[in-house]
């Protein structure tokens, strides 16, 4: 029963392992050698050639553009590789090895989801370099960095931190120099790995100073299962150029939404003043500028990632947490994350840099909230910000929560654009199904 569950979640996400089909559930990857999560960043560190010490970095960085030789010219200077090439799966032994779970741990007894982001980033990474992987150089010459988290569906409400993780993934589709990753993770619910959460992420490859796109190799599938991935991968691709030119920073809303702005623009106007200055909030509501909360952090060398700019799993934790907050203080319970989508790493965070983070609810529904985060940077001694990211979570809430009234046009457009993120979630079915009393 249980095996045939897994398959149906995992075929109506389109993610079964290449090759693998139902052997993925009961296994133990403990017995097969695969990756412990700690061998993951190490593992990354050896591929790049990263120093340990910070002093060393201008000099590791100098010496990783020798590697420039080792790029290709084209992409059919590359040999073709299938999606088995680069599947790992990752042990994360929270069960096992309790000595791990205080990293791992939240304040509620579950898993602090912020990691999990940051093990998702770099198991991304790892399988991109698996995929790419040159036998004639023991270092890669290319710097592979995240451009994109498409999407993350949370299948259960909460992870144990008592139980066993285990990761999975593979590239399932490619351009020129961009794949797409499809990444899985399940915990051991008695002797069997369920799966809790489905990720799609997008890696660039970048030439060996991360200065300039770099080819990376064709992918081949091989059964209809892996054919069917790279479809997707191909509509993916298609679904997120219409999305980028149906953004409400570029053209205007749709006239449904247009109806949605203007009717509750009406339902904020004083009955008792006829005015369109003096707003009043219906009942039960809240002004969407009052959700605000904001951070800043400090980028210490200890975040780099391996090319010496800020780590993308990093920004995803901190973004993640300040977020949740949120979310919690908003909605006055327990949030729990259900789905990440569009985190569009637009420019790379550099060590040093100052991290501005504004988090904001920007729609409800029922016990739904949608919060997005947009973060900028400066240095220390320039007071000009730079947006880097803008990040889109969405939570449950233990109970309903208020809805949230826009103010300005603006407001409004982050109201939409927060309502457009809602719609598109796919988990939202998945979660209705197994926990019908919640939402
Ligand atoms: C050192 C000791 C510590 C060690 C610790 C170990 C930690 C290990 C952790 C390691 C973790 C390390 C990981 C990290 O932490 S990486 C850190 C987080 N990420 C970043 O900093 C990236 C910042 N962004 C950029 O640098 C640029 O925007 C990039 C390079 C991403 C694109 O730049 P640009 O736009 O100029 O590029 P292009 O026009 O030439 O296009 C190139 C290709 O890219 C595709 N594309 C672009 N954007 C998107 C998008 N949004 N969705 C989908 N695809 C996108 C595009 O279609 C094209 O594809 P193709 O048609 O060629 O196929």
């Amino acid at each position: 029963m249980r095996r045939a569950a897994l398959r149906l979640c995992a075929l109506s996400k389109g993610l079964l392992p290449p090759g693998r089909g139902l052997t993925q559930g009961p296994q133990d990857p403990r017995k097969q050698g695969h990756f412990h999560i700690q061998e993951v960043r190490d593992k990354l560190r050896e591929i790049v050639g990263a120093s340990t010490n910070w002093r060393d970095h201008v000099k590791v960085m100098e010496e990783r553009k020798l590697l420039h030789s080792f790029l290709a010219k084209s992409q059919e200077d590359l040999p073709p590789r299938r999606m088995k090439d680069s599947y790992i799966e990752v042990l994360l032994p929270l069960g096992s090895e309790p000595e791990l779970r205080e990293k791992y741990l939240t304040v509620q007894n579950t898993v602090r989801f912020g990691r999990i982001l940051e093990d998702l980033d770099s198991l991304g990474v790892l399988i991109c370099y698996m995929h790419t992987k040159n036998h004639a150089t023991k270092m890669s010459p290319l710097s592979i960095v995240t451009a994109l988290v498409d999407k993350i569906d949370m299948c259960k409400k909460s992870l144990s931190p008592e139980q066993d993780i285990k990761f999975s993934g593979h590239v399932s589709w490619v351009g020129k120099t961009s794949m797409e990753v499809k990444m899985q993770m399940f915990q051991l619910h008695g002797d069997e790995f369920c799966p809790v959460l489905d990720a799609t992420f997008v890696m660039v490859a970048r030439d060996s100073g991360n200065k300039g796109p770099a080819f990376v190799n064709e992918l081949i599938p091989e059964t209809p299962e892996e054919e069917e991935l790279f479809r997707q991968g191909e509509l993916n691709k298609g679904r997120r150029i219409a999305l980028s030119s149906a953004s409400l920073l570029k053209v205007a809303p749709s006239a449904q939404e247009r109806t949605t702005i203007h009717e509750m623009f009406l339902s904020t106007l004083d009955p008792k003043t006829i005015s369109f200055q003096s707003r009043v909030l219906p009942p039960g509501a809240v002004w969407m500028e009052t959700t605000k909360l904001k951070s800043l952090e400090v980028c210490h060398p200890q975040e780099r990632n391996i090319f010496n700019r800020i780590f993308g799993g990093f920004l995803m934790r901190k973004a993640y947490e300040l977020a949740w907050a949120t979310a919690c203080s908003f909605g006055g319970s327990r949030a729990f994350v259900v789905a990440v989508d569009d985190i569009m790493f637009q420019k790379p965070v550099d060590v040093g840099s100052l991290l501005f983070l504004s988090s904001q609810v920007c729609f409800t529904h029922n016990n739904y909230i949608q919060v997005r985060v947009h973060s900028e940077v400066a240095s220390l001694q320039s007071k000009e910000h730079t947006t880097t990211n803008v990040f889109h979570f969405t939570f449950m809430s233990e109970k309903d929560v208020p809805m949230v009234f826009p103010k300005t046009y603006g407001e409004s457009m982050l109201y939409l654009d927060g309502q457009r993120h809602f719609n598109s979630m796919s988990a939202l079915e998945i979660l209705r199904k197994e926990h019908p009393v919640d939402p």
